[in-house]
């Protein structure tokens, strides 16, 4: 079943776009197992390019710094084929980031405020939220989010009942509805 999608797939790109938290990094390593393809992330890309973590670049250069850094980062992956990327959430507000993410299939991660807030409650690695308020900064970001999320050619909604193996099939027999061939 994988070994045929992937002769469909002829190499192209997976993107996975989603709010913090829905899994995109964590999700779109396994799917890349299992499709044969590359896995990268472009958060850890632009860390490792910066030589600082996120936290860094936010506090001494700033979102816009780290903002054009993704940019950069995702124009280079797309010079590549047979890859699942891992985008960071903010990746779709750019509009000029949308003409390098149409170079492949755009796979939405739509995962609820509740069940992101209850993954990344303890978590200190997301300068966004390091708020008084995360599940309500979270709203907020999706809020002003959705509608670009939902350009994706893919939604996929993801409930807390779902392994993430079922999450994984359900991706993969989703992809032939979006495939021209
Ligand atoms: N399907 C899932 N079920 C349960 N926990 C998950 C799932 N996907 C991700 N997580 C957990 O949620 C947190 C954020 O996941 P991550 O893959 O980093 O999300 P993203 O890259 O979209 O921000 C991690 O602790 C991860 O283990
Ligand atoms: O949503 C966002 O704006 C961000 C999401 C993060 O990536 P994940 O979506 O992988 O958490 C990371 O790029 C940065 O902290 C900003
Ligand atoms: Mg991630």
């Amino acid at each position: 079943m994988e070994r045929l999608l992937n002769e469909r797939l002829q190499g192209i790109n997976l993107y996975l776009i989603g709010m913090m938290g829905a899994g995109k990094s964590t999700l779109g390593r396994m799917l890349a197992y299992e499709l044969g393809y590359g896995f990268v992330d472009t958060d850890n890309l632009l860390e490792k390019a910066a030589g600082k973590t996120i936290n860094q670049l936010f506090t001494e250069e700033g979102e816009a710094a780290f903002r054009q850094l993704e940019s950069e980062v995702l124009a280079q992956v797309c010079a590549f084929t047979k890859l699942v990327i891992a985008t960071g959430g903010g990746i779709v507000l750019r509009r000029d980031n949308w003409s390098y993410l149409h170079h492949g299939i755009i796979i939405w991660l739509d995962v609820a405020v509740e069940i992101l807030y209850n993954r990344l409650s303890e978590d200190t690695t997301r300068p966004l939220l390091q708020d008084t308020d995360p599940q309500g900064k979270l709203r907020s970001l999706l809020e002003q989010r959705q509608a670009l999320y939902n350009q994706a050619d893919l939604r996929i909604t993801i409930t807390q009942e779902e392994t993430s193996e079922q999450t994984i099939t359900r991706i993969i027999d989703a992809i032939p509805s979006v495939l021209k061939n």
